[in-house]
Protein backbone atom coordinates (compact mmCIF):
# COMPACT_ATOMS: atom_id res chain seq x y z
CA UNK A 1 0.00 0.00 0.00
CA UNK A 2 1.73 2.82 -1.22
CA UNK A 3 -1.29 6.26 -0.08
CA UNK A 4 -2.94 6.30 2.95
CA UNK A 5 -5.47 8.76 4.43
CA UNK A 6 -6.89 9.43 8.46
CA UNK A 7 -9.68 11.23 9.27
CA UNK A 8 -11.10 12.57 12.73
CA UNK A 9 -15.27 12.76 12.76
CA UNK A 10 -18.17 13.15 15.11
CA UNK A 11 -17.83 14.17 18.39
CA UNK A 12 -13.85 15.18 19.21
CA UNK A 13 -12.11 12.88 22.11
CA UNK A 14 -8.81 13.76 23.85
CA UNK A 15 -6.08 11.38 22.82
CA UNK A 16 -7.31 11.43 18.99
CA UNK A 17 -4.10 13.53 18.03
CA UNK A 18 -1.83 10.53 19.90
CA UNK A 19 -3.44 8.12 17.37
CA UNK A 20 -3.25 10.88 14.50
CA UNK A 21 0.33 10.76 15.25
CA UNK A 22 0.76 6.95 15.90
CA UNK A 23 -1.21 5.93 12.47
CA UNK A 24 1.20 8.31 10.43
CA UNK A 25 4.44 7.92 12.32
CA UNK A 26 4.45 4.07 12.04
CA UNK A 27 2.79 4.67 8.53
CA UNK A 28 5.48 6.57 7.15
CA UNK A 29 8.08 4.08 8.72
CA UNK A 30 7.23 1.55 6.21
CA UNK A 31 7.20 4.08 3.55
CA UNK A 32 3.81 5.23 3.15
CA UNK A 33 2.76 8.39 1.76
CA UNK A 34 -0.09 9.75 4.57
CA UNK A 35 -2.76 12.16 3.78
CA UNK A 36 -4.23 13.97 6.41
CA UNK A 37 -8.15 14.83 5.61
CA UNK A 38 -9.92 18.11 7.75
CA UNK A 39 -13.39 18.16 8.58
CA UNK A 40 -13.72 13.97 8.95
CA UNK A 41 -16.09 13.25 5.61
CA UNK A 42 -17.09 16.76 5.08
CA UNK A 43 -13.34 18.00 4.40
CA UNK A 44 -13.45 14.58 1.82
CA UNK A 45 -16.18 15.77 -0.21
CA UNK A 46 -14.62 19.56 -0.23
CA UNK A 47 -11.31 18.11 -1.23
CA UNK A 48 -9.55 19.10 2.00
CA UNK A 49 -6.82 16.47 1.57
CA UNK A 50 -2.88 17.27 2.07
CA UNK A 51 -0.07 15.20 2.67
CA UNK A 52 1.07 15.30 6.48
CA UNK A 53 4.89 15.67 7.12
CA UNK A 54 6.77 15.17 10.11
CA UNK A 55 6.50 18.44 11.19
CA UNK A 56 2.59 17.88 11.80
CA UNK A 57 3.14 15.43 13.92
CA UNK A 58 5.37 17.59 16.33
CA UNK A 59 3.97 18.51 19.63
CA UNK A 60 0.83 16.79 19.06
CA UNK A 61 0.98 13.61 21.19
CA UNK A 62 -0.40 15.39 24.41
CA UNK A 63 -3.22 18.03 23.01
CA UNK A 64 -6.77 17.13 23.56
CA UNK A 65 -9.09 17.75 20.58
CA UNK A 66 -8.16 17.08 16.63
CA UNK A 67 -5.66 18.83 15.10
CA UNK A 68 -7.53 17.70 11.63
CA UNK A 69 -10.52 19.03 12.84
CA UNK A 70 -13.75 17.05 13.21
CA UNK A 71 -17.52 17.45 11.90
CA UNK A 72 -20.68 16.04 11.45
CA UNK A 73 -22.18 15.81 7.71
CA UNK A 74 -25.32 14.01 7.76
CA UNK A 75 -25.33 14.09 3.93
CA UNK A 76 -22.68 11.26 3.98
CA UNK A 77 -25.74 8.86 4.52
CA UNK A 78 -26.83 9.50 0.98
CA UNK A 79 -24.24 7.43 -2.04
CA UNK A 80 -24.15 10.20 -4.60
CA UNK A 81 -22.29 12.12 -1.46
CA UNK A 82 -20.23 9.49 -1.28
CA UNK A 83 -19.65 8.84 -4.53
CA UNK A 84 -18.64 12.76 -5.29
CA UNK A 85 -16.26 12.67 -1.85
CA UNK A 86 -14.55 9.46 -2.88
CA UNK A 87 -13.39 11.18 -6.40
CA UNK A 88 -11.05 12.98 -3.75
CA UNK A 89 -9.22 9.63 -2.66
CA UNK A 90 -8.71 8.09 -6.00
CA UNK A 91 -7.54 11.16 -8.00
CA UNK A 92 -4.19 11.48 -5.00
CA UNK A 93 -4.23 6.81 -5.39
CA UNK A 94 -5.22 6.60 -1.80
CA UNK A 95 -6.28 2.95 -1.21
CA UNK A 96 -6.76 2.78 2.60
CA UNK A 97 -8.14 4.83 5.27
CA UNK A 98 -8.41 5.32 8.99
CA UNK A 99 -11.58 6.69 11.02
CA UNK A 100 -11.33 7.57 13.99
CA UNK A 101 -14.34 8.45 15.65
CA UNK A 102 -17.73 6.65 16.65
CA UNK A 103 -20.15 4.09 15.37
CA UNK A 104 -21.63 7.03 12.72
CA UNK A 105 -18.23 6.94 11.45
CA UNK A 106 -17.84 3.71 11.26
CA UNK A 107 -21.04 3.54 8.95
CA UNK A 108 -19.97 5.80 6.44
CA UNK A 109 -16.61 3.74 6.26
CA UNK A 110 -17.85 0.48 5.86
CA UNK A 111 -20.09 1.86 2.64
CA UNK A 112 -16.70 3.53 1.15
CA UNK A 113 -15.47 -0.23 1.51
CA UNK A 114 -18.61 -1.83 0.02
CA UNK A 115 -19.80 0.44 -2.41
CA UNK A 116 -15.87 2.07 -3.61
CA UNK A 117 -13.43 -0.85 -2.47
CA UNK A 118 -11.28 1.90 -0.31
CA UNK A 119 -9.74 -0.40 2.44
CA UNK A 120 -11.20 1.10 5.62
CA UNK A 121 -10.24 0.61 9.34
CA UNK A 122 -11.92 1.88 12.28
CA UNK A 123 -10.27 3.37 15.66
CA UNK A 124 -12.81 4.07 18.50
CA UNK A 125 -12.83 7.34 19.56
CA UNK A 126 -15.31 9.25 21.72
CA UNK A 127 -15.77 10.20 25.54
CA UNK A 128 -18.56 7.96 25.78
CA UNK A 129 -17.01 4.20 25.83
CA UNK A 130 -20.25 3.11 23.71
CA UNK A 131 -18.95 1.61 21.15
CA UNK A 132 -19.45 -2.74 21.30
CA UNK A 133 -15.60 -4.32 20.44
CA UNK A 134 -13.68 -2.75 22.60
CA UNK A 135 -13.33 -2.14 26.61
CA UNK A 136 -12.10 1.37 26.25
CA UNK A 137 -12.74 4.03 23.53
CA UNK A 138 -10.12 6.83 23.35
CA UNK A 139 -10.92 9.20 25.01
CA UNK A 140 -13.00 8.00 27.91
CA UNK A 141 -10.27 7.54 30.54
CA UNK A 142 -9.29 11.15 29.98
CA UNK A 143 -12.95 12.24 30.70
CA UNK A 144 -13.83 9.99 33.11
CA UNK A 145 -10.12 11.88 35.24
CA UNK A 146 -11.95 15.48 34.72
CA UNK A 147 -15.43 14.05 36.29
CA UNK A 148 -13.68 12.41 38.54
CA UNK A 149 -12.02 15.61 39.85
CA UNK A 150 -14.76 17.72 39.61
CA UNK A 151 -16.57 15.28 42.13
CA UNK A 152 -13.72 16.19 44.72
CA UNK A 153 -13.97 19.83 43.86
CA UNK A 154 -18.03 19.58 44.33
CA UNK A 155 -17.64 17.33 47.19
CA UNK A 156 -15.92 19.76 49.56
CA UNK A 157 -18.57 22.80 48.59
CA UNK A 158 -21.27 20.26 49.38
CA UNK A 159 -20.55 19.08 52.45
CA UNK A 160 -19.64 22.54 53.76
CA UNK A 161 -23.09 23.52 52.71
CA UNK A 162 -24.14 20.35 53.66
CA UNK A 163 -26.14 20.20 50.02
CA UNK A 164 -27.23 17.45 47.91
CA UNK A 165 -26.05 17.78 44.40
CA UNK A 166 -26.52 16.53 41.26
CA UNK A 167 -23.86 15.93 38.82
CA UNK A 168 -24.86 15.54 34.58
CA UNK A 169 -22.07 14.10 33.06
CA UNK A 170 -21.78 13.55 29.17
CA UNK A 171 -22.42 10.28 27.56
CA UNK A 172 -25.51 10.33 25.11
CA UNK A 173 -27.49 7.17 25.90
CA UNK A 174 -24.69 5.13 27.35
CA UNK A 175 -24.37 5.59 31.27
CA UNK A 176 -20.33 4.05 31.08
CA UNK A 177 -19.04 7.74 32.38
CA UNK A 178 -22.07 8.07 35.05
CA UNK A 179 -20.77 4.90 36.49
CA UNK A 180 -17.43 4.97 36.35
CA UNK A 181 -17.04 8.38 37.65
CA UNK A 182 -19.75 6.97 40.66
CA UNK A 183 -17.82 4.05 41.50
CA UNK A 184 -14.26 5.90 41.07
CA UNK A 185 -15.80 9.01 42.90
CA UNK A 186 -17.69 7.77 46.01
CA UNK A 187 -20.77 9.17 44.30
CA UNK A 188 -24.02 8.43 46.44
CA UNK A 189 -26.21 8.08 43.52
CA UNK A 190 -26.43 7.25 40.17
CA UNK A 191 -28.61 7.65 37.41
CA UNK A 192 -28.15 6.05 33.94
CA UNK A 193 -30.35 5.18 30.99
CA UNK A 194 -29.54 2.07 30.71
CA UNK A 195 -31.23 0.59 34.20
CA UNK A 196 -34.50 1.94 35.93
CA UNK A 197 -34.96 4.09 38.62
CA UNK A 198 -37.25 5.31 41.42
CA UNK A 199 -37.25 9.19 42.62
CA UNK A 200 -39.18 8.04 45.65
CA UNK A 201 -35.99 5.32 46.15
CA UNK A 202 -33.24 8.24 45.61
CA UNK A 203 -35.24 10.83 47.99
CA UNK A 204 -35.55 7.95 50.49
CA UNK A 205 -31.79 7.40 50.28
CA UNK A 206 -31.01 11.24 50.49
CA UNK A 207 -32.56 11.47 53.40
CA UNK A 208 -31.23 8.20 55.27
CA UNK A 209 -27.79 9.13 54.52
CA UNK A 210 -28.70 13.01 56.09
CA UNK A 211 -30.43 10.42 59.32
CA UNK A 212 -26.79 9.05 59.22
CA UNK A 213 -25.16 12.33 59.62
CA UNK A 214 -24.06 12.48 56.34
CA UNK A 215 -23.27 16.11 55.60
CA UNK A 216 -23.31 15.57 51.54
CA UNK A 217 -24.74 13.83 48.47
CA UNK A 218 -23.21 13.57 45.10
CA UNK A 219 -25.61 12.20 42.79
CA UNK A 220 -24.46 10.99 39.31
CA UNK A 221 -26.93 11.71 36.59
CA UNK A 222 -26.05 10.78 32.78
CA UNK A 223 -27.02 12.97 30.19
CA UNK A 224 -29.17 10.23 29.19
CA UNK A 225 -31.66 9.76 31.43
CA UNK A 226 -32.22 13.67 30.71
CA UNK A 227 -31.82 17.11 32.51
CA UNK A 228 -29.98 16.53 36.47
CA UNK A 229 -32.45 20.13 36.41
CA UNK A 230 -35.42 17.66 35.38
CA UNK A 231 -34.39 15.12 37.89
CA UNK A 232 -33.98 17.95 40.58
CA UNK A 233 -37.42 19.31 40.05
CA UNK A 234 -38.94 15.65 41.05
CA UNK A 235 -36.50 15.71 43.73
CA UNK A 236 -38.03 19.02 45.45
CA UNK A 237 -40.36 18.39 48.04
CA UNK A 238 -39.04 14.55 48.45
CA UNK A 239 -35.81 15.41 50.18
CA UNK A 240 -35.20 17.42 53.47
CA UNK A 241 -31.38 19.03 52.05
CA UNK A 242 -31.37 21.74 49.78
CA UNK A 243 -30.30 21.08 46.65
CA UNK A 244 -28.01 22.08 43.46
CA UNK A 245 -26.91 20.83 39.89
CA UNK A 246 -24.26 21.51 38.21
CA UNK A 247 -23.96 20.28 34.61
CA UNK A 248 -20.39 19.46 33.55
CA UNK A 249 -20.86 20.01 29.86
CA UNK A 250 -17.98 20.41 27.00
CA UNK A 251 -15.18 20.43 30.00
CA UNK A 252 -15.59 16.96 30.04
CA UNK A 253 -14.33 16.36 26.68
CA UNK A 254 -11.15 18.94 26.54
CA UNK A 255 -7.69 18.81 27.86
CA UNK A 256 -4.60 16.61 27.69
CA UNK A 257 -5.23 13.07 27.24
CA UNK A 258 -4.59 11.07 30.26
CA UNK A 259 -1.63 8.29 30.14
CA UNK A 260 -4.25 5.30 29.29
CA UNK A 261 -5.78 6.84 26.17
CA UNK A 262 -2.02 8.00 25.20
CA UNK A 263 -1.39 4.17 25.51
CA UNK A 264 -4.24 2.82 23.63
CA UNK A 265 -4.58 5.42 20.92
CA UNK A 266 -0.58 4.59 20.21
CA UNK A 267 -1.49 1.15 19.94
CA UNK A 268 -4.39 0.79 17.86
CA UNK A 269 -3.27 4.12 15.38
CA UNK A 270 0.26 1.57 14.84
CA UNK A 271 -1.94 -1.56 14.48
CA UNK A 272 -4.44 0.22 11.84
CA UNK A 273 -1.24 0.65 9.76
CA UNK A 274 -0.24 -3.19 10.08
CA UNK A 275 -3.65 -4.41 8.87
CA UNK A 276 -3.99 -2.48 6.38
CA UNK A 277 -0.25 -3.57 4.91
CA UNK A 278 -1.72 -7.26 5.38
CA UNK A 279 -4.67 -6.11 2.85
CA UNK A 280 -7.37 -6.42 5.72
CA UNK A 281 -10.37 -3.69 4.95
CA UNK A 282 -13.63 -3.43 6.59
CA UNK A 283 -12.36 -4.12 10.33
CA UNK A 284 -12.37 -2.14 13.41
CA UNK A 285 -10.03 -2.05 16.09
CA UNK A 286 -10.56 -2.90 20.18
CA UNK A 287 -8.83 -3.23 23.27
CA UNK A 288 -10.22 -6.56 25.45
CA UNK A 289 -8.36 -7.43 28.60
CA UNK A 290 -5.64 -5.31 27.78
CA UNK A 291 -5.02 -7.10 24.01
CA UNK A 292 -5.59 -5.61 21.11
CA UNK A 293 -8.87 -6.95 18.76
CA UNK A 294 -10.47 -6.68 15.76
CA UNK A 295 -14.24 -6.91 14.69
CA UNK A 296 -15.83 -6.35 11.64
CA UNK A 297 -16.73 -2.86 11.72
CA UNK A 298 -20.73 -3.52 11.38
CA UNK A 299 -19.86 -4.83 15.25
CA UNK A 300 -19.87 -1.20 15.82
CA UNK A 301 -23.43 -0.17 15.56
CA UNK A 302 -25.22 -4.12 14.88
CA UNK A 303 -24.25 -5.15 18.48
CA UNK A 304 -25.08 -3.27 21.64
CA UNK A 305 -22.30 -2.69 24.46
CA UNK A 306 -23.66 -3.88 27.33
CA UNK A 307 -23.58 -2.25 31.02
CA UNK A 308 -21.26 -4.47 33.52
CA UNK A 309 -24.44 -5.11 35.87
CA UNK A 310 -21.45 -6.24 38.66
CA UNK A 311 -20.02 -2.76 38.14
CA UNK A 312 -23.28 -0.97 38.16
CA UNK A 313 -24.52 -3.12 41.50
CA UNK A 314 -21.11 -2.29 43.09
CA UNK A 315 -21.16 1.55 42.35
CA UNK A 316 -25.06 1.49 43.85
CA UNK A 317 -23.95 -0.85 47.01
CA UNK A 318 -21.21 1.62 48.07
CA UNK A 319 -23.25 4.11 47.46
CA UNK A 320 -25.36 4.16 50.07
N1 LIG B 1 -25.44 5.54 8.31
C1 LIG B 1 -24.45 6.31 7.88
N2 LIG B 1 -24.03 6.24 6.60
C2 LIG B 1 -23.02 7.02 6.15
N3 LIG B 1 -22.37 7.93 6.91
C3 LIG B 1 -22.74 8.05 8.19
C4 LIG B 1 -23.79 7.27 8.76
N4 LIG B 1 -23.96 7.60 10.05
C5 LIG B 1 -23.05 8.58 10.29
N5 LIG B 1 -22.32 8.86 9.18
C6 LIG B 1 -21.27 9.88 9.04
O1 LIG B 1 -20.45 9.91 10.20
C7 LIG B 1 -20.52 11.21 10.82
C8 LIG B 1 -20.36 11.09 12.31
O2 LIG B 1 -21.44 10.30 12.85
P1 LIG B 1 -22.02 10.60 14.32
O3 LIG B 1 -23.07 9.56 14.56
O4 LIG B 1 -22.38 12.04 14.42
O5 LIG B 1 -20.77 10.45 15.29
P2 LIG B 1 -19.96 9.19 15.81
O6 LIG B 1 -19.06 8.73 14.71
O7 LIG B 1 -19.19 9.76 16.96
O8 LIG B 1 -20.96 8.14 16.21
C9 LIG B 1 -21.88 11.74 10.35
O9 LIG B 1 -21.96 13.14 10.43
C10 LIG B 1 -21.89 11.27 8.92
O10 LIG B 1 -21.05 12.06 8.12
O1 LIG C 1 -20.62 18.53 20.94
P1 LIG C 1 -22.10 18.37 20.80
O2 LIG C 1 -22.55 18.47 19.39
O3 LIG C 1 -22.82 19.30 21.74
O4 LIG C 1 -22.48 16.89 21.21
C1 LIG C 1 -22.55 16.43 22.52
C2 LIG C 1 -22.45 14.94 22.49
O5 LIG C 1 -21.16 14.56 22.02
C3 LIG C 1 -20.53 13.72 22.95
O6 LIG C 1 -19.71 14.51 23.80
C4 LIG C 1 -19.65 12.72 22.23
O7 LIG C 1 -20.42 11.92 21.35
P2 LIG C 1 -19.86 11.31 19.99
O8 LIG C 1 -18.45 10.88 20.26
O9 LIG C 1 -20.78 10.14 19.64
O10 LIG C 1 -19.93 12.37 18.94
C5 LIG C 1 -21.68 13.12 23.77
O11 LIG C 1 -21.28 12.70 25.06
C6 LIG C 1 -22.64 14.28 23.83
O12 LIG C 1 -23.96 13.85 23.97
MG1 LIG D 1 -21.95 7.72 18.04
Amino acid sequence: MKNIAILTSGGDAPGMNTAIRAVAKYAMSKGITVYGIKRGYAGMLNDEIFELTPKDLGGIIDRGGTFLLTARLPEFKNPEVRAEAVKNLKKREIEGLVVIGGDGSFHGADLLYKEHGIKVIGIPGTIDNDIAGTDYTIGFDTTLNIILDAISKIRDTATSHERTYLIEVMGRNAGDLALYSCLAGGGDGLLIPEKEFSIDDLAMQINKRREQGKLHDVILVAEGVGSAFEIAEKLKGKVKSEMRVTVLGHIQRGGTPSGLDRIIATKMGAHSVELLEEGKSGLMIGIESNKLVTYPISHAWESKKEIDIKDYELALTLGH
